[in-house]
């Protein structure tokens, strides 16, 4: 078992006892809720008379099933409304604080945590959604759990767990041009595989990591769960602080700053932590990643071979083949040239102001292809009024993406955001299901936003590499 990690440390700092079963019970710092998966679990309390232990500790915002274009009420959706009306009733009768579209504040959770420094390190976060890990990327310690652990963690601000092994993944060198964050984390599972990080927590760290923004380290502890991992971290540093030192939480009160700072330095894993396993990626030798399948371990760099399934371990053979019929790709080939019909910039993984930035500068002064519908989805609100503030919506909306409102969207296709028969989406999400963005023959291939912006112009799957920024008068 590892020693001295950060794992270790905030876990043994939440532990408030062990179970029969050999579960820890964890107390939890940060509760966030969303409109899918909290309305049973607040029905179960209901059912035995409970009330929510700790709204103070309770924060929630409505994401899944929001329109991103008319967003009035009541919701064309009624599936959509009868969600919002019951989130709405149920942070109501328990006082707790809900980011409504109304606050200004609206967005996915994972974008919202982060933003306003609800998320801080070495805190133990909850949430009913699998991306939850997320939140790992400030040094936090934050878990996706089912419905029955929300009612539990709702009636007692309290978690059981079972404790995992630790992998460090180091990822050493430097990123070249044109290579992020999204490109280091789909190379990890693709090495990996989806199911690798079983029985593991991923600490990510090497200095590609560590000189990667906040936004950076979010987009790869995002897919933490993809990589099987039960979730991910990235130990807090400066720039984590300068991140937090500019939030709700701390802006006006550096003096709770520099005390929780204290204790933000004593939770991060000792210079001689012991792992149970270390694996290293050289992220200089990285390339812009696509996915080929309909995992999202199936990717491969923008200039190499799609794999032939007939060269693959015996497990991943026939799952290869058939995620090859369904995206009808060719073995040998590469996913340069590949058609595609959707541009969805968005979810949470990638659709925070820098990301936006980041498939600006290639969309400036460029139009959308006119076989492409692009749409840009920021991750909340005030990514959305960030993005405005300094003129990303006209870049996006001159060039011919649709601007729309905060939430997730195109990434699961649960409101009017959806491919259509068996279009492609070049997507900047992180699951590449089949059926995930809504139609069953859908496509989707996953990408960083800057790829998503080389796709949307040009029609295709394209090297970003090779669409050097337009000079603008
Ligand atoms: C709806 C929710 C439970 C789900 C999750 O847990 O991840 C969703 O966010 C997703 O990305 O598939
Ligand atoms: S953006 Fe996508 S992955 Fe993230 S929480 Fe929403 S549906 Fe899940």
């Amino acid at each position: 078992m590892s020693r001295g990690t950060l794992y270790d440390k905030v876990w043994d700092r939440h532990r408030v006892g062990t179970l029969p079963s050999g579960q820890d019970q964890l107390f939890v710092g940060l509760h966030l809720v969303h409109e899918v998966t909290s309305p049973q679990a607040f029905g179960m309390l209901e059912e035995r008379g409970l009330e929510v232990a700790r709204p103070d500790r309770t924060h929630a915002t409505v994401d899944h099933i929001v329109p991103t274009a008319d967003q009035s009420r009541p919701y064309a959706d009624e599936a959509a409304e009868e969600m919002m009306s019951a989130l709405e009733s149920n942070v109501a009768d328990s006082a707790i604080d809900f980011d409504d579209p109304t606050t200004g504040r609206q967005g996915i959770v994972h974008v919202i945590g982060p933003e306003q420094g609800l998320t801080q390190p070495g805190m133990t976060i909850v949430c009913g959604d699998s991306h939850t890990c997320t939140h790992g990327a400030f040094g936090a310690l934050a878990f996706g759990i089912g419905t029955s652990q929300i009612r539990d963690v709702l009636a007692t601000q309290c978690i059981a767990l079972e404790k995992k092994q630790v992998r460090r993944i180091e990822v050493t060198g430097e990123l070249g041009e044109g290579v992020t964050a999204k490109d280091v984390i789909l190379a990890l599972i693709r090495d990996l595989g989806t199911d690798g990080g079983v029985g593991y927590v991923y600490e990510y760290a090497g200095e590609a990591v560590e000189s990667l923004s906040m936004e950076g380290r979010m987009s790869i502890c995002n897919m933490s769960v993809e990589a099987g991992a039960r979730t991910g971290y990235v130990n807090p540093d400066g720039t984590t602080y300068e991140w937090l030192r500019e939030t709700d939480a701390f802006r006006d009160d550096p003096e709770r700053f520099d005390r929780l700072r204290e204790y933000w330095e004593s939770i991060r894993s000792d210079a001689d932590a012991e792992y149970d396993d270390v694996y290293e990626l050289d992220g200089s030798a990285l390339e812009p990643m696509v996915t080929w399948g309909t995992t999202p371990g199936q990717g491969v760099g923008i200039s190499d071979p799609i794999p032939d399934p007939e060269d693959l371990p015996d497990g991943k053979r026939e799952v290869a083949a058939r995620a090859q019929e369904h995206m009808r790709v060719t073995p040998g080939e590469t996913m340069e040239g590949y058609p595609v019909d959707v541009a969805f910039l968005g979810s949470c993984t990638n659709a925070r102001l820098s990301d936006l930035r980041d498939a600006a500068r290639v969309v400036r002064g460029r139009e959308v292809h006119p076989d492409v519908r692009a749409m840009v989805v920021p991750g909340s609100q005030r990514v959305k009024a960030a993005a405005e503030a300094e003129g990303l919506d006209d870049v996006f909306r001159e060039a011919g993406f649709d601007w729309r409102a905060a939430g997730c969207s195109m990434c699961l296709g649960m409101n009017e955001d959806q491919l259509v028969g068996d279009e492609v989406c070049a997507s900047s999400s992180n699951r590449n299901f089949v059926g995930r963005q809504g139609s069953p023959e859908g496509r989707t291939i996953l990408m960083s936003p800057a790829m998503v912006a080389a796709a949307a112009v040009t029609g295709e799957v394209t090297d970003v590499r090779e669409l050097p920024e337009v000079a603008v008068a």
